[in-house]
């Protein structure tokens, strides 16, 4: 795209020049930055994923700010674009930033921002289904049964594994991280086993709190312990699930040496960025340990998978859909619905 064609002009005259590399849900913020007198272009290109050449062709010679999206490369060559352009801001549509080089943006004077805590609770239900369909193999079974080879109920037909009272691993626990952990923990009551660079205090006064409740109903009390090392997390965990940030310190944070370290019959499960799972060597793990399984939303070069990945049926794939949930609030009135989107 040496020049975008395809563009959506929202108020003409608007004062400031704003652009999206892409069509976004809803229709508040066109109208929140009408009304803050700018003049939006949206990029309506079929390309799903804008090359660096294509946002520098957007941003032309005038422009104020951008709104860009996860799949783009915002590093050196745009800030520098952007800012020579007259540009302040680019707001990335996400809650993970690392397509955008902060330093770069800080040296070219353009603030930066993005979405934290929008996605929270879509996210830990994407991980948690991808967990629930991985321990009872829900997809496997789907398509055994489309494939019409169900003849009749067998006892050993499909055996997965029960969630109850084994132990969750969450390495990253943060706001999605312990969003998830609370999920598994008082829907399936797993015990808790966490690794983060921080205390995660409401996470284990929650776990504290639940563990009372179960004692009191005269029920087993779940647990909860701080590992000291993500190591512990692997060995220990039935069920790991990752939820870190991806920077310098968690870009293969899961490798072949660590895969080794986990039990054979865990599950993993990624929700977070592609490149936090040395996908190679999972795809070679899976391939010699088949009770191992993984429910995988992110890839480490999305939107390819590496070779051999799609072929194995211990692995469940997802494209990148956590965030892709709408939200229907109940108003006062009982018979308006709002959606989010
Ligand atoms: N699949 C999807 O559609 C979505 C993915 N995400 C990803 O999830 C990530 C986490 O989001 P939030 O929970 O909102 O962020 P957060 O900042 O609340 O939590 C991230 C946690 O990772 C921890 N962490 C950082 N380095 C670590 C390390 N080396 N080892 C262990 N823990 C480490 C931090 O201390 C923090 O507690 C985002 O950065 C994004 O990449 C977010 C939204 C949707
Ligand atoms: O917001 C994010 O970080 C996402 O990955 C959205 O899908």
């Amino acid at each position: 795209m040496a020049k975008p064609v395809s563009i959506e002009v929202w108020n003409p005259s608007g004062k400031y020049r704003v652009v999206s590399t892409k069509p976004m849900p809803g229709t508040r913020w066109i109208n929140l930055l009408i009304q803050n007198d700018v003049r939006l272009e949206i990029c309506t290109e079929k390309k799903t994923i804008l090359s660096v050449e294509d946002i520098i062709a957007l941003i032309g010679d005038k422009c104020d700010g951008v709104i860009g999206q996860l799949t783009e490369d915002w590093g050196e060559e745009l800030f520098s674009a952007l800012s020579k352009a007259g540009g302040k801001a680019f707001s990335n549509m996400a809650v993970g930033y690392n397509n955008v080089d902060v330093d770069a943006a800080n040296k070219y004077g353009v603030a930066v921002g993005n979405t934290p805590g929008v996605l929270t609770e879509t996210t830990a239900e994407l991980a948690a289904s991808l967990t629930l369909a991985a321990a009872r193999r829900i997809v496997e079974a789907d398509e055994f049964m489309r494939a019409g080879l169900y003849d009749g109920w067998l006892p050993h037909l499909f055996v997965g594994n029960l969630l109850k009272g084994q132990t969750v691993g969450v390495i990253g626990a943060g706001r999605i991280g312990s969003a998830y952990a609370r999920m598994m923990v008082e829907g399936f009551k797993m015990n808790l086993i966490y690794y983060d660079l921080y205390q995660s205090t409401r996470l284990e006064k929650f776990v504290t709190a639940y563990a009372a409740f179960l004692k009191a109903n005269g029920e087993t009390p779940v647990t909860w312990k701080r590992a000291a090392t993500m190591d512990e997390v692997l060995q220990e965990a039935d069920i790991i699930s990752l939820h870190p940030v991806l920077d310098k310190t968690t870009y293969h944070l899961v490798n072949k040496e660590r895969l080794a370290k986990m039990k054979k019959e865990a599950i993993l499960i990624n929700c977070s960025r592609g490149p936090v799972i040395d996908e190679a060597a999972l795809v070679e793990h899976l391939k010699h340990n088949p009770m191992f399984r993984v429910g995988l939303d992110v890839f480490e070069e999305e939107p390819y998978m590496k070779p051999g990945l799609a072929e194995l049926k211990n692995a469940i794939v997802v494209p990148h859909i956590a965030s892709a949930s709408k939200v229907i609030i109940i108003n006062p009135n009982p018979y308006i619905k709002k959606f989010r989107y």
